[in-house]
């Protein structure tokens, strides 16, 4: 893989060979797709195809041209070439102020806008997600985030001795669930109310939940309608799932709130996202099952849910689990048989540079070998986070520039692995940090993962380690290529580590890939499918030229570089 500031070639220890399959290529001038080209092909491919303006333009004139021919009452062959040729003349005959060939060219002018308009409908429908103005992955994002602020909140006030784990972490039963546990009606209307009061319990500790009562209070529909919303829900993917998604402020007031038409598409891309949220439930390490277990005794004895906890609020491991479309295939991510394993930070070891020569451009300043992800005393660039140029305190995880949006694992099929954003990001965010272990310039034991590494302002041939996520990495490590690539790598400093960062250089909605440019030399001898327009196998084959992309700083997004 190739950030902004790396190189294939490695120094000089590397050898060509070496350098094809490495990742990190020097020299390679990067590709970065122009505007989408297919659509403007597709269009002209639209005014052109068959079943477009060319055929229908045909047909009008056929219809007409067997009107003459019924007027003049021929029917063979060559009546109909002799009466084409009438109609022919005709087109450029004034009708009510146009001619015929006006005439034609307008009706079809009103064909092709009208289909289009409609082409466009439904794309906003399908790709937005929007429907007269309904932004269901807006809404979606919300409830991801949802989850993980109430799982973060379970957290700290477990850590702060505040709440104790199981029955008592929401509390007693207020008088309402009691109520309504002696005199239900049914399990899913009781059940759907109790969920509902799954807020109320909180909404002394936040404004926020607060707010949403309020909406709740205002409620569009009769509990009767978000009862059977719930029912259906637990129905169709159990109550586990339910309960889980309960703890969303955002989903019970959509439930509650959203006419038909909207909760259709709301249950809909529930239905769609199913195992990602449940995934993303168990990442978060949301306590859900306390509420199942407290109202166990609303549920017929064949639901028993006791058996399932009380659980702790858990660490949470962001990023375990590799989302796919079934829930039984969700797997833990795995490179050559091992596992892949998550940590915060890069990993040095003295013993990996041992035996290494000092690369070339090893700072003379900096003693050999030592940890080059080390400010020592000074550095030519300020901190991103406080803007220090001496080692400053500050931190990555707790760093207010750095973004931390919600994503997934998630498996994209042939290119394996990837990484799925579950909130809007906007552009020039800085979503993460390229971590791993960190081995000498030019290593050659991960071909897949290996990113060059060079100080913030060096030129990118100026490589002075390699950081390998192959074992030991973050989901920086899964980003797929594109030859349109949603974001960047760049080297930054940040709390006195010198960094390798993710930043986006578009804004990627919700549910779109985060992907990123590996440079067109790690495709030298492998195929990329990204499948763009544009693409490097496309300059390959000799299809398209390649531009050199433009330098590239943090200033463009506000920071000094
Ligand atoms: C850094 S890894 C990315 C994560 C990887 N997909 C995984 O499953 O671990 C790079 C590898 O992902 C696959 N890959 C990434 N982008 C691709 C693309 N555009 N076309 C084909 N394969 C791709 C290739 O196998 C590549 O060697």
């Amino acid at each position: 893989m190739k950030p902004p500031p790396t190189t294939g070639s490695s120094g000089s220890s590397t050898g060509s060979k070496k350098d094809a399959s490495h990742p990190i290529e020097s020299g390679v001038k990067k590709f970065y797709a122009r505007k989408s080209k297919s659509s403007k092909v597709f269009q002209a491919t639209d005014a052109s195809h068959p079943t477009g303006s060319g055929v229908r333009k045909s047909y009008a004139r056929k219809s007409k041209s067997s009107k003459l021919l019924l007027a003049a009452g021929g029917d063979s062959p060559q009546d109909e070439k002799k009466w084409q040729g009438l109609f022919d003349s005709a087109r450029d005959v004034v009708t009510d102020s146009e001619t015929v060939g006006a005439r034609l060219a307008r009706l079809l002018k009103a064909l092709r806008e009208e289909r289009s308009k409609k082409e466009a409908e439904e794309n906003s429908m399908s790709d937005a997600g929007e429907c007269h103005g309904f932004d269901v992955k807006g809404l979606m994002a919300q409830i991801y985030q949802d989850l993980h602020n109430v799982a973060t909140a379970q957290l700290s006030r477990a850590a702060s001795g505040e709440a104790p784990t199981g029955r008592a972490f929401y509390g007693e039963l207020s008088d309402t669930e009691v109520f309504l546990r002696d005199v239900s009606a049914g399990v899913t209307s009781a059940i759907a109310s109790a969920l509902n009061s799954l807020h109320h319990h909180e909404s002394s500790q936040s404004s926020e939940t607060r707010d949403v009562e309020e909406t709740m209070a205002r409620c569009l529909l009769p509990d009767d309608a978000a009862h059977e919303r719930y029912g259906k829900l637990a129905t169709h993917h159990g109550w586990k799932f339910l309960s889980k998604l309960a703890h969303s402020a955002a989903f019970c007031n959509a439930v509650c709130t959203l006419d038909e038409e909207l909760w259709q598409i709301l249950s809909a891309s529930i239905d769609e996202n199913a195992v990602s949220l449940m995934v993303f439930v168990d990442c978060c390490g949301l306590e859900w099952s306390t509420e199942l277990i407290r109202l166990n005794s609303l549920f017929p004895p064949t639901l028993d849910f006791t058996k399932y906890a009380p659980l702790k609020p858990r660490k949470p491991s962001p990023h375990k689990w590799v989302v796919t479309e079934k829930a039984s295939d969700v797997h833990r991510p795995t490179f050559e048989g091992q596992k892949q394993i998550n940590i915060p930070n890069n990993i040095y070891r003295a013993a990996s540079f041992t035996y290494a020569p000092r690369p070339p451009f090893w700072p003379p300043t900096l003693p050999y070998p030592s940890d080059p992800t080390i400010v020592h005393n000074h550095c030519t660039k300020p901190c991103i986070n406080c803007s220090s140029r001496t080692p400053c305190p500050c931190t990555f995880a707790t760093s207010s520039s750095i973004l931390h949006p919600l994503v997934e694992l998630r498996s994209y099929g042939g290119r394996g692995v990837g990484v799925r954003a579950l909130q809007p990001i906007p552009a020039g965010a800085i979503l993460g940090e390229y971590v791993g272990e960190v081995f000498p310039a030019g290593y050659d034991g991960d071909a897949v993962y290996a990113l060059d590494f060079s100080l913030p302002g060096r030129a990118s041939e100026e490589v002075i380690a390699s950081i390998s996520a192959r074992r030991y990495g973050n989901w920086t490590r899964f980003m797929n290529h594109s030859c349109a690539a949603a974001t960047r790598f760049k080297s930054v400093m940040l709390g006195g580590r010198y960094r390798c960062v993710v930043v986006a250089v578009r804004e990627i909605g919700v549910f779109e890939e985060v992907t990123i440019d590996y440079g067109d030399g790690y495709w030298r001898e492998r195929r990329c499918e990204c499948g763009v327009e544009g693409c490097v196998e496309e300059f390959k084959r000799g299809e398209v030229g390649r531009e050199e992309p433009e330098e590239w700083n943090l200033s463009t997004i506000g920071y000094e570089d």
